[in-house]
């Protein structure tokens, strides 16, 4: 039997903080310089396995239980935040039933993350076939292949549709119709920097009618 007492693993955090009169009024143009900034800081080279435009996806089913994967981040701006997936995943189940969602930014190389709650609706299908067709062949046969989230006896059924969808694909692959963009539209989101004796910044933007609310939460 395994136990392994992890309460020594603690990290003090630097004390660069974040006031209200450092953010933007739109949340959507304070992500954007913070990803810049993450994107300036993260090494580049091969061993640092770190994607700056993973997220945490997470979603519930329409009895509240809740789950959460990561995907990645393939655009935003004034309308929200888009991801690809296969519709009839699990997640694409729970979010025809329920579209509240939440997107989790792990940027731990810069002590922070970012926290965005919306709801989620499907892109338009123009937008999906022209991110599809931007994506590697493999990738394409491969959204065609996967039945994503669905039990598999053996990886070799996966590898058999492969190889069959490749043959019926000589060419240009279609979109799957089940494949496409998802858009989560923010309601709120918080911006979370590290700071030292765990006296963290928390500001958080609320929709309301015409303009964003700014708020401090406490850490
Ligand atoms: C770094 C990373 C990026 C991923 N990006 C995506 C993605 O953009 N879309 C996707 O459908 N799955 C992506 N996945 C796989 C998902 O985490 C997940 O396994 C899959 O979508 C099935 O989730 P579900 O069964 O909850 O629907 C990614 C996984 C990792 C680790
Ligand atoms: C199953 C799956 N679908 C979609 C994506 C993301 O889209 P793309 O392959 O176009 O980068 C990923 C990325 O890891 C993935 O694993």
């Amino acid at each position: 039997m395994v136990f392994v007492n992890l309460a020594n693993l603690r990290r003090e955090y630097s004390d660069r903080g974040i006031g209200v009169t450092d953010l933007t009024a739109d949340p959507i143009e304070q992500f954007a310089r913070w990803f810049a900034e993450l994107d300036k800081a993260v090494p580049k080279s091969d061993t640092s396995w770190f994607e700056p435009n993973a997220m945490v996806l997470s979603t519930a089913d329409a009895e509240g239980r809740p789950c959460a994967r990561t995907v990645l981040l393939k655009r935003f701006g004034p309308d929200g935040f888009a991801f690809y997936t296969n519709y009839r995943s699990r997640k694409g189940r729970q979010l025809a039933a329920n579209p509240a969602a939440c997107l989790l930014f792990p940027w731990y190389p810069l002590e922070r993350q970012v926290i965005v709650t919306g709801e989620i609706r499907k892109l338009p299908d123009a937008e999906s076939d022209a991110y599809f067709a931007t994506r590697p062949r493999g990738a394409q046969l491969g959204a065609w292949a996967s039945e994503q989230s669905e039990v598999i006896a053996d990886r070799a059924l996966l590898d058999e549709r492969y190889t069959r969808f490749e043959r019926e694909f000589p060419e240009t692959v279609p979109r799957p119709p089940h494949w496409g963009g998802l858009l989560l539209e923010p309601q709120a989101v918080e911006f979370w920097q590290g700071r030292s004796s765990r006296l963290h910044d928390r500001l958080r933007y609320v929709r309301e009618a015409q303009a964003w609310r700014l708020e401090r939460l406490s850490p």
